[in-house]
């Protein structure tokens, strides 16, 4: 079995090394401008359309979780990957873990106002404030796929309400789940942290905007995890501006990097990460693609198949 190899920033090595050690007999190779020699599978990320161009692979490995960037390419080069290679995205791999870190240590950040008695702070101030209380501080969470539905099985024990919104129902202990557009606006009125954790698809893009934001409850906070497009800024900054929102978490932007000329920079209320809420973990990810492709291989089922049409 022959694999190839590209990413734009991994440590090549590793993974090459980690693979073969993971799939003993397989040769894997890094892919390189030029080598049109056979291959059974392509892990990638941001790959050259010449990469993929023509070739009879058994399946793709996109090593991340999100897969807009490959299917827009695919928009743009329909003849990249035939219709019938799968393609496979990581399905949590040690991500899952990330998102709940970061969710529950802002969702606590700001119940118990430490944005708040930071601001104080800078002026030297000091003032006990009124608690908040958990029965006001109700969670959404846009999205209860694989890392919507880990953040709010770690929001759970809190004892904040929780919801979520998705496209079919979930049956989740303890979340109130919405489902469908018809759904969408019973779910944002009432909640006052709202998280996003979507897929990039031609249906969610832009969909965290002024109309959204109107009807979330007073005081309210967004944390964007998922993708920047999801989000319009402008909408974003009048939103707190007009004290709709008392903050917002970012870690994904409308252009990544963050140019230097971005309002968000300097806003107080909006605390920025530059897209690091859960990231590829090399070890994890190499043993979900190798179980996967043993799997393949022995014609038995997996998880983690794209649906191209859907978009995610
Ligand atoms: N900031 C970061 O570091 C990272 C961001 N991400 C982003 O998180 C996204 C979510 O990842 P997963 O949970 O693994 O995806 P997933 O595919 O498991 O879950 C997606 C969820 O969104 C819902 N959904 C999709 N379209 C919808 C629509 N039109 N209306 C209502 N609900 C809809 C689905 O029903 C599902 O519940 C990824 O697509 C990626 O863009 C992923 C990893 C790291
Ligand atoms: O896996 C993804 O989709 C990411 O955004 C990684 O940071």
């Amino acid at each position: 079995m022959d694999i190839i190899f590209y990413h734009p920033t991994f440590d090549t090595q590793y993974w090459l090394k980690a693979l073969l050690t993971a799939l003993p007999g397989a040769r894997v190779r890094e892919w390189k401008r030029g080598d049109n020699q056979p291959a059974d599978y392509a892990l990638v990320w941001h790959p050259p359309v010449e990469m993929l161009q023509g070739r009879d692979l058994k399946a793709v490995f996109a090593l991340g979780a999100g897969v807009d960037s490959i299917l827009s390419k695919l928009k743009a080069h329909p003849d990249m990957l035939a219709d019938n290679i799968p393609l496979f995205r990581l399905e949590d791999t040690g991500m899952g873990e990330q998102m709940q870190e970061y969710a529950v240590s802002q969702v606590l950040h700001w119940f118990r106002r430490f944005d708040d008695y930071q601001a104080l702070k800078q002026q030297a101030r000091w003032e006990p404030l009124t608690d908040y209380q958990r029965e006001d501080f109700t969670i959404g969470i846009l999205g209860a796929g694989v890392l919507g539905s880990k953040v709010a099985e770690a929001l759970a024990p809190w004892g904040f309400p929780l919801r979520c919104w998705s496209r079919t129902r979930k049956d989740y202990p303890g979340i109130t789940s919405f489902a469908g557009a018809d759904e969408l606006s019973p779910f944002l009125q009432g909640t006052r942290v709202l998280i996003n954790l979507l897929p990039n698809t031609a249906e969610t893009v832009g969909i965290i905007n002024r109309g959204l934001l109107n009807q979330l409850a007073d005081n309210s906070y967004v944390m964007n995890l998922a993708r920047g497009v999801h989000l319009v800024e402008a909408d974003l900054l009048k939103a707190l501006e007009s004290g709709k929102l008392k903050g917002a978490m970012l870690d994904v932007y409308s252009k990544e990097p963050l140019p230097p000329e971005s309002p968000l920079w300097a806003h107080p209320r909006v605390a920025m990460t530059p897209h690091v809420a859960a990231v590829t973990r090399p070890a994890e990810a190499v043993s979900y693609i190798a179980r996967t492709i043993t799997h393949l291989e022995q014609g038995e089922s997996v998880t983690g198949r794209v649906d191209r049409q859907r978009g995610y």
